[in-house]
């Protein structure tokens, strides 16, 4: 199914401003997580779940009566909708604080080894990794914290690493009204690492440049360049 603003499952009333405009260049750039409106609350997602892993753990011959398992369905369906998967709902959209650039700082700001963990979509298994978050102030510059905040709301999504990367660069382009930004990001996936091929060493560098960063061979040195 398309992603128009329409399908999205939170109602444009609830959102910021800030959100709506990133949620809608993501929609238009294609980059957006590919969702479908469930017209659920989410009281209802946790219940559906909830009842789902009931199933899985049933099935799987493990015994719910055990005090110890009984949680156990009520854990992950709380998880999933309030922590590893709440960035699915833009009304977890951080807030952000964007402020003028009265100073005129035309240098680079960067962020370094920025931790996160997000969920690969195709395994639903932990992907653990760091990203590096850079742009050329133009005329906005943003609180540093929301830098990492902006990757944490993305990593808590089903992701691939790729698309994880390019929506952490849109969003800060959209924030901060610059094409002149960079995102990195070194992860180690853990369908990877614990099941499949196993290799247990093995990380995955991914790299999303925009403006003078994919122009320059000079900006794009120093941003990657520790
Ligand atoms: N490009 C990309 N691939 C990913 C990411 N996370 C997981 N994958 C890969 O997605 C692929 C899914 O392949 P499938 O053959 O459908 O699944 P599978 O049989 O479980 O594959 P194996 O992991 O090789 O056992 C695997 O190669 C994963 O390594 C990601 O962030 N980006
Ligand atoms: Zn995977």
């Amino acid at each position: 199914m398309n992603n128009t603003a329409e399908q999205t499952n939170v109602s444009r009333l609830e959102l910021s401003d800030e959100a709506m405009r990133v949620r809608d260049a993501l929609i238009s750039k294609g980059l957006e997580t590919p969702m479908i409106d469930t017209g659920l609350t989410t009281e209802e997602k946790y219940q559906r779940i909830k009842s789902a892993f009931e199933d899985v753990v049933t099935t799987l011959g493990l015994d719910l009566t055990d005090d110890s398992l009984t949680e156990t369905p009520h854990r992950i369906a709380k998880m999933y909708v309030k922590e590893i998967f709440s960035g699915l709902d833009y009304a977890h959209f951080p807030k952000i604080t964007v402020i003028e650039n009265k100073m005129k700082v035309d240098e680079m700001v960067k962020v370094s080894d920025i931790s996160f963990t997000s969920t690969c979509e195709h395994h639903f298994v932990t992907i653990d990794g760091l990203a590096k978050v850079a742009y050329l102030p133009k005329t906005k510059i943003i609180g540093l914290s929301k830098i990492n905040r902006i990757v944490r709301f993305f990593a808590q999504r089903p992701q691939v690493q790729e698309r994880l990367t390019q929506q952490v660069l849109v969003t800060l382009q959209v924030l901060l009204e610059t094409d002149n930004v960079a995102v990195s990001m070194d992860a180690v996936h853990y369908c990877v690492k614990s099941r499949g091929v196993m290799d247990a060493s093995s990380s995955t560098q991914t790299t999303a440049l925009g403006g003078l960063f994919k122009r320059s061979d000079k900006t794009r040195s120093e941003f990657l360049a520790r």
